[in-house]
C-alpha cells in the first residue's frame, strides 16, 4: 500500500458552496456539513486516516527506523570524501581566517618595499654627496638630490605606516564581524540554556563553518549524483531523472515529470513514483529498458517494475528493496474456504504490491506455461481446486506426463487420465463433445437465452461448469497415432471454440510452449495466460504474446529462487502482472479435496463409480505381485478377496477348487469377450507354474 498524495482530492470550497446551495432549498435548515481543513492551494499531501491508527503509527515508526539506519550509513560513506562534514568545517574555518586576514597584507608589503627602495636611494645619494674633491656646483646638485631622496624616504615610510594602520583596522572590523555572531550565539546559548545551550550554539557555529566550506577547492558541491537505491539511498526526483537519462529512455536534456512524490511504500518494501514521460517517448521504450534502469538504481532487474498508466506517457515505477517473492509463499484462501462460487473471481495469486489477483473463469480459457519446476502445476491447482470446491463444476482431467499431480482429484473427477494415454484422452474429449456440450446447449435453448449466467444457474441445476484440464498436450500427441492426433486436435478445437458460452473452461499446461505443445489456433484463443520461468524470451512470448518480452514482460528474467512466480495476464488486465501463485502442499491439496468430496457427496453430485470388470481385477491381481506376472493360484487368491464366488469351500480339494474357479474365470472372461490363455510363468521362489502375464492383458 502506498501513501497517496492526491492534492486534487482535497476539498474544493467553490464546489462545496455550489452543492450546498443546491441541496438547501429556501426555508429549509441548511445542511450541516462536516468541516475539514481546507487546502486552498491543493498542495498539501492528503494524509490517509489509517496513518493515525495504531497500526499506522507502528508502520511509521518502523519506516522511521529503516530510514534512519539508511541515512546514517549514507552519512558515514560521505565522511570519507572531501564532502565529509569535518572537511567542510575545516575548509570553512580556513576560509573565514583568510577573509578576516584580507588582502591588505599585499598593500602593506608593497609599501614596505617602497620604503626599502627609498632608503636605498637616500643612502646612495648621501654617499655621492659625501665624497670630497668635487667642484662646488656639483656638490650643490648632489646635496639637492640627497635631500630629495630623504623626503621620498620619509614619505614612503609614512605611507607604509598608514597602510599598516589601515590593514590593522580593517582586520579588526572583519574579525569583530566574524566573531560577534559566534560569541553572541554561544553567550546566548550558555546564558539561556546553560551547557546544553552552549553545545547547541557550538553545533550551530560548526554548521555555519560547514556551510562556508561546503564547496570544495575545485568549486564542487555535494550532490546525490551517484546515489543508488541498491546502496541504501532514497529515491529522489533527481535520481529518477538521472537513471532514465543514463538508460537512454529520455534524452540528455529531457526531464521526466513526477506525478507523485517518490514514496516508500507503507510496508517499507519498495520505492514508488508515478511519472510522465516527455513528449514523443512511448511507454514501451521505458518498459523495454528495465535492465538499464535496474543498473542505474543499483538493483537487480527483478527489483524494477514499471506499469503503464491510463495514458501512453504515464508510468508507475516501483523499485523493491529486495528481490520480490523470495520469502515464504502466501497462505492460500482455499485452506479456510467453505466452498467456492466459480461465478465470482477466484483468488489465484498475489502481486508484488501484495494485491490479491483474482481471475474470473466464466467464458475463460487458460494456458499455463513454463519450464519444468517453474510452478505451473501449482499455479493451475488454484483454478482446479477452486472448481473442486464448487459443486456445480464437473472436472475432466488429463495428464500427458502420467504423473501423480492429478491423482488426488480422481474421486471427484467425472473422467480422468493419469497415464498419458491418448485413447483415454480421446474418450474424455469425445464425451465432452458428444454428451456434455449437446446437453448444455439444449439447456440454453430451453431457456431461450444466448449463454449461461449465474441467474440461470440459480433456476436450473443443469447449468454447470465443465472444467477440461489437459497437462502436456505434446506428450499425448507424441504417443498418439496420426489418426488419433487429427481427432484429438479437431475435438479440442471444437470444444474450446464452442464451449465458452456454456461455461466450458479449457485449461492447458505445458513445459515447452510452442505450436506442438498447444496447437497455435487454440493457443490464440486461450484468454488467460500464466508464464512461469522460461528458458528464452521467445518461449515467454509464446505464452504471453509476441513482443511482450521486449516490452518488459519477460518470464526468462524470473529467478529459480522465485518459486511459483509468473506473469499473469487475464482478460481483466491488459498488461501482464508479475505474481506469485498461492501454493498448496500435497497434504493441503488432499485436505481441500477431502472437503470437496464431502461437499459433493452432500450435494449428490459425485461421479458414478466406474464398473470394475473382470479384466480390471485380473490386471490388479498381476500388478499386486510386482513381477509383471502371476500364477493361477495367486490370481485366484486375489479374486477370492474381491468376489465371494472365488472363495475355497471348506471341504474342497486343491484339484476341485482349481478346476471350479478356473472355469468361473474363463466364463467371466468369455462373457466380457476376452480371450486370454494361461501361459508358463515363474513362482516367487523361481519354479515354473501356469499363470498370466500383464503384457498379454495389455
Ligand atoms: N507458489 C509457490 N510458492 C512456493 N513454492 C512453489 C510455488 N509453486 C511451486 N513451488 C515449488 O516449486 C516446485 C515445482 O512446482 P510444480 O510442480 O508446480 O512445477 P511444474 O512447473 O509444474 O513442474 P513440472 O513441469 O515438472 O510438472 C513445487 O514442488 C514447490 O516446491
Amino acid at each position: 500500500m502506498s501513501i497517496e498524495t492526491t492534492p486534487s482530492s482535497a476539498p474544493d470550497p467553490e464546489w462545496e458552496r455550489v452543492v450546498a446551495s443546491y441541496l438547501n432549498t429556501p426555508g429549509e435548515a441548511p445542511v450541516e456539513k462536516q468541516t475539514t481543513s481546507v487546502d486552498l492551494m491543493g498542495d498539501t499531501p492528503l494524509t490517509p486516516a489509517w496513518t493515525k491508527t495504531r497500526a499506522g503509527w507502528k508502520n511509521r515508526a518502523e519506516l522511521g527506523a529503516v530510514n534512519t539506519a539508511r541515512s546514517f550509513r549514507k552519512w558515514l560513506r560521505r565522511q570519507a570524501t572531501e564532502h565529509g562534514h569535518a572537511s567542510q568545517i575545516g575548509r570553512g574555518l580556513r576560509r573565514t581566517f583568510l577573509w578576516v586576514q584580507g588582502t591588505e597584507g599585499a598593500q602593506v608589503t608593497a609599501a614596505r618595499h617602497e620604503v626599502q627602495q627609498a632608503q636605498r636611494d637616500y643612502k646612495a645619494a648621501k654617499w655621492a654627496h659625501d665624497r670630497r674633491l668635487m667642484p662646488g656646483k656639483e656638490k650643490d646638485k648632489r646635496r639637492r638630490e640627497m635631500e630629495g631622496a630623504f623626503a621620498d624616504s620619509v614619505s614612503a615610510m609614512s605611507k607604509y605606516r598608514s597602510a599598516q594602520r589601515d590593514a590593522r583596522m580593517r582586520r579588526a572590523v572583519r574579525g569583530v564581524a566574524a566573531l560577534t555572531p559566534i560569541a553572541g550565539v554561544e553567550g546566548a546559548g550558555l546564558h539561556l540554556l546553560g551547557a546544553p545551550g552552549g553545545f547547541a550554539a557550538t553545533a550551530a557555529t560548526l554548521a555555519a563553518f560547514a556551510l562556508v566550506g561546503r564547496r570544495t577547492t575545485a568549486g564542487e558541491l555535494y550532490t546525490d549524483r551517484d546515489a543508488k537505491i541498491g546502496d541504501g539511498d532514497r529515491m529522489t526526483d533527481e535520481m529518477v531523472n538521472r537513471v532514465y537519462r543514463s538508460a537512454k529512455v529520455i534524452g540528455a536534456e529531457d526531464v521526466v515529470k513526477l506525478l507523485s512524490p517518490c514514496t516508500l511504500t507503507a510496508d517499507g518494501s519498495a520505492w514508488e513514483v508515478r511519472l510522465e514521460l516527455p513528449d514523443g517517448i512511448p511507454a514501451s521504450k521505458a518498459l523495454g529498458a528495465t535492465a538499464q534502469l535496474a543498473n542505474g538504481f543499483g538493483v537487480s532487474v527483478q527489483q524494477v517494475s514499471q506499469t503503464k498508466g491510463a495514458r501512453e506517457d504515464w508510468i508507475t515505477l516501483r523499485v523493491t528493496l529486495k528481490v520480490p517473492f523470495t520469502g515464504r509463499p502466501k497462505r492460500g484462501p482455499l485452506l479456510t474456504a467453505e466452498k467456492v462460487n466459480l461465478w465470482e473471481p477466484v483468488p489465484m495469486a498475489v502481486s508484488e504490491r501484495g494485491d490479491v489477483m483474482a481471475v474470473e473463469w466464466f467464458e475463460k480459457t487458460a494456458l499455463f506455461g513454463g519450464e519444468p519446476g517453474s510452478g505451473k502445476s501449482a499455479a493451475a491447482n488454484n483454478p482446479l481446486l477452486s472448481a473442486a470446491m464448487d459443486v456445480t463444476a464437473d472436472l475432466y482431467l488429463a495428464d500427458g506426463k502420467g504423473g501423480f499431480d492429478l491423482s488426488p482429484f480422481e474421486p471427484i473427477a467425472q473422467m480422468i487420465d493419469t497415464d498419458g494415454d491418448p485413447e483415454r484422452l480421446l474418450a474424455i474429449l469425445r464425451h465432452v463433445w458428444d454428451v456434455v456440450l449437446p446437453e448444455l446447449k439444449q439447456t440454453v435453448k430451453d431457456h431461450r437465452v444466448r449463454k449461461f449466467s449465474e441467474a440461470l444457474a440459480a433456476q436450473d441445476e443443469r447449468v454447470r461448469f465443465t472444467i477440461l484440464f489437459i497437462d502436456e498436450w505434446a506428450s499425448y500427441m507424441a504417443a498418439a497415432s496420426p489418426e488419433q492426433q487429427k481427432e484429438l486436435d479437431r475435438l479440442l478445437r471444437l470444444i474450446t471454440q464452442q464451449g465458452r458460452a456454456y461455461a466450458v473452461i479449457v485449461i492447458c499446461a505445458t513445459q515447452k510452449p510452442d505450436s506442438n505443445a498447444v496447437p497455435t489456433g487454440i493457443r490464440d484463443i486461450l484468454s488467460t495466460r500464466w508464464a512461469g520461468r522460461c528458458m528464452t524470451p521467445e518461449a515467454s512470448d509464446t505464452i504471453l504474446g509476441k513482443g511482450r518480452a521486449s516490452a518488459g514482460y519477460n518470464a526468462q528474467r524470473i529467478l529459480k529462487s522465485q518459486r511459483g512466480v509468473g506473469y499473469l495476464q487475464t482478460g481483466e488486465t491488459s498488461e501482464p502482472v508479475l505474481t506469485q501463485s498461492y501454493f498448496y502442499t500435497d497434504e493441503e491439496v488432499e485436505a481441500i479435496l477431502r472437503r470437496a468430496y464431502e461437499l459433493r457427496q452432500r450435494a449428490g453430485v459425485l461421479p458414478a463409480e466406474p464398473e470394475v470388470t473382470i479384466l480390471d481385477h485380473l490386471r490388479k491381481s498381476i500388478a499386486s505381485t510386482g513381477r509383471g506376472e502371476a500364477t493361477r493360484a495367486e490370481v485366484f487368491a486375489y479374486l477370492a478377496g474381491v468376489d465371494g464366488r472365488y472363495k475355497r469351500g471348506d471341504d474342497e480339494s486343491d484339484g476341485r477348487y482349481g478346476a471350479r474357479v478356473g472355469k468361473l474365470l474363463k466364463d467371466s472372461l468369455d462373457a466380457a469377450g476376452i480371450t486370454i490363455d494361461a501361459v508358463k510363468v515363474s513362482t516367487v521362489d523361481g519354479r515354473e507354474s501356469r499363470g498370466f502375464r500383464l503384457e498379454d492383458l495389455q
